[in-house]
């Protein structure tokens, strides 16, 4: 068997707010594993849930050797008559000859891969895929699409996949999209999205049905899905957008309506936890390449050339980092993770005149968030958001390359010729590379999955390689960060030789411990060379 996928295979103890227990195994009793395809039984079984209504954020249940299921909820946990069919799938003649092709209900997830003689079995996410039986029949689904936040590579892919999975598959023909994101509920008119009408939109960046920040009423947007005889709901989104999608699932609940509600990860940033990446990341990563070597470029062509690029990420570096590591043409990378300083030993502006000295030009990435703490303290601006509610950020590429020349000309006297790029918005409005087409689709096809199945309040994703149904609660309760103690941070330091910037008096005995590893590697570059003893530390 897979690693990462495990069968729940034990009498189990309940736990958490709402609790299961699996005993007998859950394979006989599932309705999807059912022939009458009519049971009133809860999709665990009928026993131990909560009465509906509550307000339910997890469900747990655990097993031997410490197995824990982060379940996602069922419509018929508060829809106990709902009837159960047959998954139209088996008579699809493109998945008919697919052995196996329904995963087993008690399918698993395993959140922690790496695995130690005796060690617990861990946290586990519902498997996403196909189910025998669905608790939709194709005629009475009415789907509708929406996109929230700001825009990422491959938000047309997921919606063509959705219209074209649920037509192709289950035989679905009524999906509308809401145009303009959450407010597009209650004011604007939807739009009828047909396999045929989609078919071109994934070679196109942006998203075919408009986005926006703020405007999330939610009951205004439930009034909108009842009155609308709307019954899935696929919600494409980052945090801001999952936090709204939980807060409709709940209200959906507490009105009993049979409205399943989807939610798809979608951010550049990649700050959604849980999940191994969001789609359209690698799109953004490649697109900064093109930005990275102009700046490579550029610095190579003129003498004490420094290539500046400012890349998205508001709270967390990841496409700076990667961009970084795969690019190999950069000197030093700016993160909000890792706060840096200007002046002084060790500090930036010494770390470029070596670079200029050294090599007589050098690129330099930062990511948007980055050293805000330290641009507020020479420019004072009010504390300003956008209408979700994201903290606006100054421009810290204007700022810095300002800081830079300034110190140049005035304290060192050397003439520096710095050239700034800015693509941020041009790496997220790119229409998706094919592997993130790929990525869109399955994400498509388990959202679909799990909603006709009858899951609700879930966001899918993948989770060690295989795709799972996730509760809300998990991906909106942190975000996802730079662990600048991990090995790829390290890697980091390593091709960039870039100082740590961990300034001796900002070392408090607290952080001494995990900032020892970041210094042990700042000064092992120096000899070119990290002893994996240290390496293991970053971890
Ligand atoms: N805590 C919240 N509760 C309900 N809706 C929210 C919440 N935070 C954000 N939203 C809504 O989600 C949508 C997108 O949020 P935003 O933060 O702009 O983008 P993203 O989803 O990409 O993080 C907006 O319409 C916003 O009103
Ligand atoms: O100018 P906009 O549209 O508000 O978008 C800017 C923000 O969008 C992002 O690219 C992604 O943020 P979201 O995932 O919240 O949409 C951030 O990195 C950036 O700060
Ligand atoms: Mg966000």
């Amino acid at each position: 068997m897979d690693s990462s996928v495990s069968s729940f295979s034990s009498s189990s103890t309940s736990l958490g707010f709402r609790s299961t227990d699996f005993s007998p195994p859950v394979s006989d009793r599932h309705p999807c594993f059912q022939d009458g395809g009519s049971s009133p039984m809860d999709h665990n079984g009928g026993n131990g849930r909560d009465t509906p209504g509550d307000s339910v954020s997890e469900i747990l249940t655990r097993g031997d050797l410490h197995y824990v299921l982060e379940d996602v909820p069922h419509l018929t946990e508060y829809l106990p008559g709902l009837p159960a069919h047959p998954n139209p799938l088996q008579d699809n003649h493109a998945y008919a000859s697919v052995k196996q092709y329904f995963v087993n209900v008690d399918d698993a997830v395993a959140q922690n891969v790496v695995v130690h003689n005796n060690s617990p079995r861990g946290t586990h996410f519902r498997r996403a895929g196909p189910r025998q039986k669905v608790f939709f029949e194709s005629d009475e689904v009415h789907a509708c699409i929406v996109t929230c936040g700001g825009l990422c590579p491959g938000l047309n892919t997921v919606i063509r996949e959705i219209v074209c999975g649920l037509y192709h598959m289950y035989g679905v023909h009524k999906v509308v999209g809401i145009e303009g994101g959450y407010k597009g509920f209650y004011a604007r008119n939807t739009i009828s999205l047909t396999p045929k009408s989609v078919n071109n939109i994934h070679k196109r960046g942006g998203t075919i049905l408009g986005t926006s920040r703020g405007g999330h009423n939610t009951s205004k947007i439930v009034d909108s899905i009842q009155h609308r005889g709307i019954n899935q709901v696929y919600i494409l989104g980052g945090d801001g957008t999952q936090k709204g999608a939980a807060a409709i699932f709940e209200e959906i609940r507490r009105r009993g309506l049979k409205v399943a509600v989807a939610g798809i990860p979608k951010t550049i940033d990649n700050d959604i936890p849980v999940i191994d990446k969001s789609f359209g990341f690698d799109t953004a990563v490649e697109e900064a390449q093109r930005a990275i070597s102009a700046a490579h470029v550029e610095s190579e062509s003129h003498e004490n050339g420094i290539g500046l690029v400012k890349l998205m990420g508001r709270n967390s570096g990841f496409i700076a980092m990667y961009a970084t590591v795969a690019s190999r043409d950069v000197d030093c990378c700016l993160i909000p993770e890792s706060p840096f300083y200007l002046e002084g030993e060790g500090g930036l502006f010494e770390y470029i005149e070596h670079c200029i000295k050294e090599q007589g030009h050098m690129v330099i990435v930062i990511a948007e968030g980055a050293g805000q703490e330290l641009m507020s303290k020479s420019i004072h601006k009010l504390h300003q958001q956008d209408a979700s509610g994201n903290k606006l950020h100054q421009d810290v590429g204007l700022w810095i390359s300002q800081q830079i020349k300034d110190y140049f000309k005035e304290k060192r006297k050397i003439v520096i010729n710095l050239k700034y790029i800015d693509p941020t918005y041009m790496i997220r409005a790119v229409p998706s590379i094919a592997s993130d087409n790929i990525f869109c689709t399955l994400l498509a096809h388990s959202a679909i999955h799990g909603a006709m199945a009858g899951y609700t309040g879930f966001t899918v994703g993948p989770v060690n390689g295989r795709h799972a149904y996730i509760p809300f609660h998990r991906i909106i309760e942190r975000q996802n960060k730079v662990v600048i103690t991990d090995r790829m941070w390290a890697r980091l330091l390593s091709s960039t030789n870039q100082p740590s910037f961990l300034h001796p008096e900002h070392v408090s005995d607290e952080q001494n411990d995990k900032n020892l590893s970041i210094q042990l590697v700042s000064s092992s570059r120096k000899e070119n060379h990290v002893e994996e003893n240290n390496v293991e530390k970053l971890k």
